[in-house]
């Protein structure tokens, strides 16, 4: 299993540019199910997710070519089996994507339950409640959702918590139902603003995404398209909240500042400088120490919790005592205790975190438990004194395009270990 093997004590300075968005890339690929005509997509990351999304979607009969660039095209005219199976499932979370796609074009889809960071328990209870809604027979049995509707109808349905593949999930299977579909209290990620800009280009008709009711008039059948991925605002923030711990200077291009509003309001109270272009942020922290900032995790667009390990990594070694509630998923402090090996100073208390930071961080062999916990402890690792290892990396590659290279770029000192 590969490790990251880690020289502290970097300041990260330069340019680095951002990748496509892992969660708007993923829906996006499954939205091409929906589709008997080719879908072109460009900026798509070169992520393990999406090796495994390609896998999934080839095994059920569909062409992706050509592989391993950042431009492709899926072509879902055969779909061979509606079976997506628990070997290609159970490392990703974005799979349960499938469901929808598969319902509203074969009428039946067989899917076993998803895996992907294990960040609590993650139930999928309402996806499944809005394909009922629109007439489904559902059944979960033996670890798989068997799924079945001769043809989906349009209705109204109301998510009792915000979730972001939950709205995906409907908003795709209603593409194609009979009639209209209203969703209330849908999420409002720009992940899932990407995705119906997608399906807009392939013929849906689609309005409101981005606000909390998203309606969906059902179309026959869809078109061919071609689709840029939006930027990866977590892997973009994930690269600023690096240059803030290490004192840096770091600006990432091809990224977008709209969709970080709430991450960068946190950068600066932590003192960095924080500029901004159509397609730039940079944040200069002129060789200061950050200082310790309150952080609460919600739903877009308030503070993202796949930025919450991140920014508990920036607490450690700031100046003063941040507090940072996750609200979003009840098991996501698993970067807590590896932070501790490196002599941070954090108390749990449930969903809170108290951090009091300190001047420095010493390396120390650690455990990346999820995908940003993993990212986290690389960030920290890269600003702590001494040699850091970082082990069960396979997370990080999930998520995260090239990381050791791009940080290598703005002067941290880092090797992957085969
Ligand atoms: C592939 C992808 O896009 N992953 C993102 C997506 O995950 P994901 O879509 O899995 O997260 P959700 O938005 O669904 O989860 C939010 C909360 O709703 C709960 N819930 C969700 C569905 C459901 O049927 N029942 C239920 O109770 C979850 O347990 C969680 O507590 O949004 C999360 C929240 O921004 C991000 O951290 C993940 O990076
Ligand atoms: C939690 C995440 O991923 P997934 O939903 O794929 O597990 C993430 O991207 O931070």
């Amino acid at each position: 299993m590969d490790k990251l093997l880690i020289e502290g004590g970097a300041c990260l300075k330069g340019e680095v540019r951002a990748s496509g968005a892992k969660n708007a890339a993923l829906p996006i690929l499954c939205a091409a199910l929906l589709s008997d005509e080719p879908l072109t997509l460009h900026n798509v990351p070169a992520l393990q997710d999406i090796k495994t999304t390609y896998k999934l979607l080839k095994q059920m009969g569909v062409e992706v070519s050509p592989e391993g660039t950042n431009s492709v095209t899926v072509n879902a005219r055969p779909i061979t089996t509606h079976i997506a199976p628990y070997e290609l499932v159970k490392t990703m979370r974005a799979s349960i994507l499938v469901l929808g796609p598969l319902v509203a074009r074969r009428g039946e889809a067989q899917v076993s339950l998803p895996g992907g960071c294990a960040i609590g328990a993650r139930p999928v209870n309402l996806h499944l409640m809005g394909l009922e809604a629109m007439g489904a027979e559902i059944r979960v049995e033996g670890g798989f959702i068997y799924a079945k509707a001769s043809k989906l109808k349009g209705a109204r349905i109301m998510f009792d918590t915000v979730t972001v593949t939950g709205t995906e999930n409907l908003m795709m299977a209603a593409v194609l139902a009979d009639g209209e579909t209203v969703l209330e209290n849908a999420a409002r990620e720009p992940e899932v603003v990407d995705l119906a800009r997608c399906l807009t280009a392939m013929g849906a008709r689609i309005k409101g995404a981005g606000t909390t009711t998203i309606v969906i008039q059902g179309v026959k059948d869809l078109k061919p398209a071609e689709h840029t991925i939006l930027p990866d605002r977590i892997e973009t923030g994930t690269f600023l909240a690096g240059a803030a711990m290490t004192r840096g200077q770091v600006r990432v291009t091809h990224t977008d500042p709209n969709l970080l509003d709430a991450v960068l309001v946190k950068l600066q109270q932590a003192g960095a400088y924080v500029r901004t272009g159509e397609d730039f942020i940079e944040v200069d922290m002129q060789g200061r120490r950050a200082r310790a900032v309150t952080v609460i995790t919600h739903p877009h667009p308030g503070f993202p919790t796949d930025m919450q390990a991140q920014f508990m990594a920036l607490n450690c070694l700031a100046e003063g005592t941040g507090v940072i509630t996750e609200s979003i998923f009840e098991n996501r402090f698993q970067h807590a205790a590896e932070l501790q090996r490196m002599g941070a100073s954090i108390k749990l208390e449930g969903h809170t975190a108290i951090i009091t930071g300190k001047e420095s961080l010493t390396g120390a062999p650690v455990m990346a438990t999820d995908l940003r916990a993993s990212a986290a402890l690389v960030v920290a690792a890269l600003a702590a004194q001494g040699q850091s290892v970082v082990d069960r990396i396979y997370h990080l590659d999930r998520g995260y395009e090239h990381i050791e290279d791009k940080l290598a770029q703005l002067g941290g000192r880092i090797t992957r270990i085969k």
